[in-house]
């Protein structure tokens, strides 16, 4: 007999501003860049550089920025990512009515309490929390982790968790940035050299054990087997570098700029760390990186876009959940 037990999916994002205005963008970086598993420096040192330098100067800078990929709805990280979510619904909605997929953002809203008031409403019991980073790290999935432990603090009764990991390797996740590779280049008419640029975090963060670099790179390989490239057909980099400190590399602005000298000429850029197009991949990868590159002699360039709400981004969200859910779908 079908359980009748109500099972929760959170999928969690960063978050974004509610405006492309600098009002709303400093209070969003405010939240971003106080939280030390984004920037972990001592606050005594940190606090004058954010509240004195950053928070004055960047927020009417990028909110211009956020101007030039707004969509109707709203931001496009919380309208593409509400889609998906509406899509993982759906789609666990033909198998069997037991699933709520709720979203929340680490910073801002939606938030994880917004979340749980659906979840009670709807008598769920049991929690699947998906963060919607593809590879793990602490500055990203471990920050969704805290934020929702620190709601939990004040709960006097918890849900039942389970916290996914990653999805870096995950077989679908492969063949999901395959399809989008191999559709673009049918689309184009052409095959090119394909560069996978990966939102970059401080060196030092890897150093102190952040499995990030090591998950991008798994994800990278298997892409180029998956695919069946040669070395010398795909290459692989870190973009967003913030602050004056290393960060990893090698960095996707000096790489791009030095490639049309080298004969790479025509390119594609995927994003693989960036599950929802935002403003990191469609103004910084799409427009930025694509000038850089073209003012140092590159002909072609073509952003692929990020799994978004395609089928098989839904497919993998679908086959996740179901595979660490199906202990909890048996019990009476
Ligand atoms: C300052 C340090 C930062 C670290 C470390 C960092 C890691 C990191 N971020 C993402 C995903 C996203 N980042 C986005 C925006 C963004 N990131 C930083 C800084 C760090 N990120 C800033 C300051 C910003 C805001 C924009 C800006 O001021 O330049 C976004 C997009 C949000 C949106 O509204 O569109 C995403 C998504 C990952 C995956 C990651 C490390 C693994
Ligand atoms: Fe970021
Ligand atoms: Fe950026």
């Amino acid at each position: 007999m079908a359980s009748s037990k109500k099972i929760g999916v959170l999928l969690m994002n960063l978050g974004t501003p509610e405006a492309p205005t600098p009002e709303a963008v400093r209070k969003y970086l405010k939240e971003f860049l106080s939280d030390r598993r984004v920037v972990d420096l001592s606050p005594i040192l940190w606090k004058p550089i954010l509240n004195g330098i950053i928070l004055n100067l960047r927020p009417r800078k990028v909110a211009k920025v956020y101007q030039q990929v707004w969509m109707d709805e709203g931001s496009p990280l919380l309208v593409l990512g509400n889609r998906l979510r509406d899509g993982v619904q759906n789609a666990l909605d033909q198998l069997e009515d037991q699933y709520v997929v709720a979203s929340a953002m680490t910073y801002g809203t939606p938030n994880v309490e917004s979340a749980a008031n659906q979840f009670r409403r709807e008598g769920v019991s049991h929690i699947f929390v998906l963060p919607m980073y593809p590879q793990f790290s602490g500055t990203t999935t471990a920050a969704a982790y805290d934020r929702l432990m620190n709601s939990l603090a004040k709960c006097p009764d918890w849900p039942t968790l389970n916290l996914y990991h990653d999805y870096a390797d995950h077989p679908l996740y492969i063949q999901a940035l395959a399809k989008s590779v191999t559709r673009q280049w049918e689309a184009q008419g052409e095959k090119r050299h394909l560069v996978l640029s990966y939102h970059g975090i401080p060196k030092r963060y890897v150093t102190n054990g952040d499995p990030y670099a090591r998950r991008c790179e798994k994800t990278s390989a298997l892409l180029a087997t998956q695919l069946g490239l040669n070395e010398d057909e795909w290459t692989h980099v870190y973009q967003s570098r913030f602050g004056r400190e290393e960060w990893l590399q090698p960095y996707a602005d000096k790489t791009l700029a030095s490639m049309p000298a080298s004969g790479l000429k025509r390119i594609n850029v995927i994003s693989p760390a960036f599950s929802i197009d935002c403003i990191e991949t469609l103004e910084e990868v799409t427009l930025e990186l694509g000038d850089e590159f073209k003012h140092n002699g590159g002909e072609v360039f073509d952003y692929i876009p990020a799994l978004n709400d395609t089928s098989e981004h839904i497919a993998l969200y679908k086959d996740i959940i179901l595979e660490n859910t199906v202990a909890w779908r048996d019990e009476p």
